[in-house]
């Protein structure tokens, strides 16, 4: 049985993050036992990686009940006050409640109710990327802010300086940095964090303490303004007011659901916002890389609009519309997942798997990357090719990328459905309105951008050059 280090150690893990892209790979590559499994120790904390999606099925599935809770890690969660967090809570009764809100909120048909914000949000983005292409990150940026705000509450962002993206953006820098492996030493030495907040080499708790009051007002201010909006008889339906509105259409004065909107609110912007943008932008590169994939789906984009004389909707999609642009999605999800190694689970009890024994507190891992690149499920798999999912030519279809992308188990991807939708509407519009291709420098030659990815939870490709060029046939369509 193995208990302890096996060789698949991190090259270096007081300096190399377990996020990092380089990190992954080498997981992907050390676990290819028949099932996957790696199991080191790192600063102090047991870690589980499973490569397979045999193994994550097994333990995150079929034995659920022991592999639901998150990691609560001294700095991020202790000091930070997080036990309420979407992203740390174990899986107890409250965090049921919270997975039914979002589930009745979030749901297949539920998600509905936001398709027209997300065609709104996904037009005006279009157009702003025709008129100021070199912002296009940017916009970007704004179409996630734009949706998963109004979707959370109601609220329609500025396009400059907005005070609520603003304390989001920064809760989000701060939720990273307070969770990045290895970083704080009181993560490995938890008994740190009695040392007086006064005391020298204490500032970690000077700044958890300045850093979990503004995280708790990221999700405060927004859930406050909705309660104000609703009382004012002006709050637009979304997630916060639809389940704070009472039976007599007020607000609830149950300060316990109260409590629990807040929470569950909060945690939108931080799980929608960075997933889609980081999807988005891995399509247009794609397409900037795979010309002849970009013309074959605007071929398709095209003959929609001639037959029908208007733009694609989410209704269109619902039917099944634009089938390779589907195909298309779930190349680029698989290609490039945007959460490479999901969140982390964690092992609630003492359990035996494979020969390894995983003591209680265990972190555990699906590296969602790995599975995404494993040869045998997706052959040649560093090569992005739609027709993977296509059947052309009577070609297997491979497994759904979508089934593991979104992770796991009782902790899969509650918002799942808004974020589709967003992806399919933006790309829709994107393909009709804008072709993507290599930037051209100042002597004319073709910029040749370097393959490379962002580490941290959610993963982007690094910035690359391009160039927009708009296509009229689309415009003309899209309106002011
Ligand atoms: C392409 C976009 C997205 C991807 C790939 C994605 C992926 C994921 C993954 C991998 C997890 C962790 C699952 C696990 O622990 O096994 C997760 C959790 C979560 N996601 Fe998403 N997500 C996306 C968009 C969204 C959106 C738009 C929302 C909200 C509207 C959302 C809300 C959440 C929440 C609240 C959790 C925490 C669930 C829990 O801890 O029980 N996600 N997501």
């Amino acid at each position: 049985m193995h208990t302890g280090h096996r060789n698949g150690v991190c090259p270096d893990p007081l300096t190399s993050s377990l996020l990092d892209a380089g990190c992954w790979r080498a997981e992907k590559r050390r676990g290819s036992g028949p099932k996957g499994l790696i199991s080191f120790h790192i600063l102090g904390r047991r870690i589980v990686i499973l490569n397979t999606k045999t193994a994550a099925d097994d333990l995150f599935n079929k034995r659920s009940s022991n592999y639901s809770d998150r990691p609560f890690p001294t700095m991020a969660g202790t000091l930070m006050k997080r036990e309420k967090s979407m992203f740390y809570i174990p899986y107890n009764e409250r965090c049921k409640t919270y997975r039914k809100l979002m589930q009745q909120a979030l749901n297949s048909s539920a998600s509905q109710q936001y398709w027209g914000i997300e065609e709104d949000s996904a037009r005006y983005t279009v157009r702003q990327i025709v008129d100021t292409p070199d912002n296009l990150f940017q916009h970007l940026r704004r179409n996630a802010a734009f949706v998963t705000m109004k979707v959370a509450y109601g609220y329609t962002i500025s396009d400059y300086n907005d005070h609520f993206v603003e304390i989001a953006e920064e809760a989000m820098r701060i939720g990273s940095l307070v969770a990045a492996p290895g970083k704080w030493l009181v993560d490995s030495i938890p008994a740190l964090r009695f040392l007086p907040a006064w005391f020298p080499g204490a500032g970690f708790k000077r700044l958890a303490k300045t850093w979990s009051e503004h995280m708790y007002l990221q999700s405060l201010e927004p859930h406050q303004w909705v309660k104000d909006q609703m009382e004012n008889g002006v709050a637009q339906p979304s997630f916060t007011s639809r389940l704070l509105q009472d039976t007599n259409g007020g607000v609830t004065k149950d300060k316990e659901l109260d409590n629990i909107v807040l929470w569950t609110g909060g945690a939108l912007y931080a799980a929608g916002a960075d997933t889609t943008v980081s999807v988005i932008r891995t399509f247009l590169f794609c397409m900037m890389m795979h010309p002849s994939v970009q013309d074959k789906a605007q071929k398709d984009v095209d003959l929609f609009i001639q037959q029908e004389g208007r733009l694609p909707t989410l209704k269109d999609w619902d039917r099944g519309a634009l089938p390779y642009l589907n195909c298309i999605l779930q190349e680029v999800l698989r290609w490039h997942p945007p959460a490479p190694m999901a969140l982390f689970h964690s092992a609630a009890r003492d359990d035996v798997y494979e020969d390894y024994h995983i003591p209680a507190k265990t972190t555990i891992i699906g590296n969602v990357w790995g599975m995404m690149h494993d040869n045998d499920t997706y052959p040649k798999p560093d090569i992005f090719d739609p027709d993977r999912f296509t059947g052309v030519n009577g070609r297997k279809i491979e497994d759904d990328p979508r089934q593991v992308v979104f992770g796991f188990g009782r902790r899969i991807c509650p918002g799942l459905y808004v974020a589709e939708a967003s992806l399919w509407i933006q790309m829709a519009f994107m393909l009709a309105c804008v072709r993507i291709e290599k930037a051209v420098d100042e002597n004319g030659r073709v910029v040749e951008p370097e393959v490379g990815f962002t580490t941290a939870i959610v993963s982007y490709v690094k910035p690359f050059s391009y160039k927009i060029v708009a296509r009229n046939n689309g415009l003309e369509l899209l309106g002011q």
